[in-house]
């Protein structure tokens, strides 16, 4: 079937949602449910595999884990004590079931099967580099790259193999991968997007987020470590640390927008983070005004956080319909102007004559902070002031996250002044990046050892960006510096 998006001009870039169990009875119906709560992180496909000791069984397909993986059918067809799964946006390859991972292939070490959050930023030249050696591909996904490195690394042993393939890297991977060696997770050097280990009875579980434990009842043990690959079998578990270490540098956007409100993410609860942006936003921006409403459903926790720092109550001025997915992630503007409408509705009796102060996480394209602004004032407020709980968005992420190319980012157009005018707001304010830094429970950003990845705000990458260097396209990117842009 073909799923490419014929409304896709502009390439899709999102997160994705890795889970893996090993060691229980029926480990698909689990990763199913693991996926579940990883709905969120990517609505464009999902897939699972098993492996029932002998044989690897894969199911893939576009849409929700619901529509794919609920029925006992599915879950028969993917027998077996280990299982990885996968839910995905995508970042590099277009939104095709080529693309849709987990990826399988049967190597001379045997099968072997990946689950990624991220994107490889020198994919593109690791793949011509491996085409012209004779590799030859089944997908346009960045993923894919690494299992032609393991399949074509001179080392013997399957472990070295992967290390020797992660080795040749750059950029975000959290991986997911299962083996006849058993169900082996991997979390790049830097540890960009997140991944936990946790523990149901006898089987251990890896998961991109906190919820997806929680939501499959099982215990959380800590999170993988930035660089730390960790091997699963009937042995055990084991941990390793095949990359010279580094100062880890996790995306911070992950509090602001990604991760789910009840998640943790290295130790720190996303609501409270997000709650605490809301303070600082209020601290360092403050206005007069009658009431505090937030962007349903991702500025609930900052506009609550305003709003107790503040004094000025909080409302539910707009209603959300639930059953409109995320705008940011929709593919096409056309459809991104619609389901805008169609999501957000003004609570007319409560808005109207009133000065109110909007909270958002972000804005991105500006859709969404447009249609709300008028939505407000048709329904009768007097003034409409906006805060947003991170910093203007003004560089892509090569990372594995939806942001569009630069010259679709509103605040890489222009100043806050002119967005002030552009969505027609009586105010606008952005939280500082010390402010983010803050929230997080940092006395600020370290700008000569940044202590996370925010270069969608500062244009600090903290990796090399090898594809768009050979495209020509660095010049506009600051690499491998700390300092603020
Ligand atoms: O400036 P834009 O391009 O409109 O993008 C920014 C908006 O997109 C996201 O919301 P979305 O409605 O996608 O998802 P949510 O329900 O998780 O808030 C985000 O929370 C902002 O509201
Ligand atoms: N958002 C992601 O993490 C996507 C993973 C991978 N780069 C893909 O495009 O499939
Ligand atoms: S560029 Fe932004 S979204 Fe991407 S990893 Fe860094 S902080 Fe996260
Ligand atoms: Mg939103």
């Amino acid at each position: 079937m073909l799923t490419t998006d014929p409304f896709d001009h502009d390439k899709l870039r999102e997160e994705c949602g890795v889970f893996g169990v090993y060691g229980m009875e029926s480990a698909s119906a689990l990763t199913a449910l693991g996926l579940h709560a990883l709905q969120h992180r990517g609505q464009e496909a999902a897939g699972i595999t098993s492996w029932d000791g002998s044989q690897f069984y894969t199911k893939r397909a576009a849409g929700h884990v619901a529509e794919n993986f609920s029925n006992e059918s599915a879950i028969r067809q993917l027998p077996g004590d280990a299982s990885i799964g996968h839910t995905r946006y995508a970042t590099t390859g277009e939104t095709a079931m080529r693309n849709v991972q987990p990826l399988f292939a049967e190597l001379s070490s045997g099968g072997f099967a990946v689950a990624h959050n991220g994107n490889i930023s020198n994919a593109q030249h690791l793949r011509r580099g491996l085409n012209k050696r004779g590799s030859i591909f089944q997908s346009t996904s960045d993923t894919e790259v690494i299992i032609h490195l393991v399949a074509t690394s001179s080392y013997r042993p399957l472990l070295d193999r992967i290390i020797d393939a992660l080795k040749q890297i750059e950029g975000a991977y959290s991986l997911a991968c299962l083996t006849p060696e058993g169900l082996i997770a991997v979390r790049d050097p830097l540890g960009i997007r997140p991944l936990v280990l946790g523990r149901l009875e006898d089987a251990h579980i890896v998961a991109s987020e906190t919820v997806a434990l929680d939501v499959v009842g099982a215990t959380f043990i800590r999170q993988i470590e930035p660089g730390e690959m960790i091997v699963i079998n009937e042995k055990g578990i084991r941990s390793i640390r095949p990359f010279a270490e580094q100062t880890p540098r996790p995306c911070i956007f992950e509090h602001v927008y990604f991760s789910r409100p009840d998640s943790f993410l290295d130790g720190m609860s996303v609501y409270q983070v997000r709650k605490n942006i809301g303070r600082e936003l209020a601290n360092e921006s403050p206005v007069e005004a009658d009431l505090v409403i937030p962007v349903p459903d991702s500025g609930n926790p900052a506009a609550l956080g305003y709003s107790q720092q503040s004094g000025i109550p909080f409302e539910q001025g707009i209603v959300r319909s639930h059953y409109v997915g995320r705008t940011f992630i929709q593919p096409g503007q056309a459809i991104r102007d619609l389901s805008v409408k169609l999501k957000h509705n003004a609570n007319r009796e409560l808005v109207k004559g009133k000065r109110i102060i909007l909270v958002d996480d972000s804005i991105v394209r500006g859709t969404t902070s447009l249609k709300i602004v008028q939505m407000m004032r048709d329904a009768g407020a007097k003034e409409v002031h906006m805060r947003i709980a991170s910093p203007p968005t003004r560089n892509p992420c090569f990372y594995g996250v939806d942001t569009p190319e630069r010259s679709k980012l509103l605040a890489a157009q222009m100043t806050v002044d002119s967005m002030n005018e552009f969505i027609k707001t009586d105010s606008l304010a952005f939280i500082s990046v010390n402010g983010l830094y803050r929230a997080v429970g940092l006395e600020g950003r370290d700008d000569s050892r940044p202590q996370f990845c925010d270069a969608c705000f500062t244009g600090a990458y903290p990796t090399s960006l090898t594809d768009q260097e050979d495209d020509g396209s660095t010049e506009q990117f600051q690499l491998l510096t700390g300092a603020a842009a």
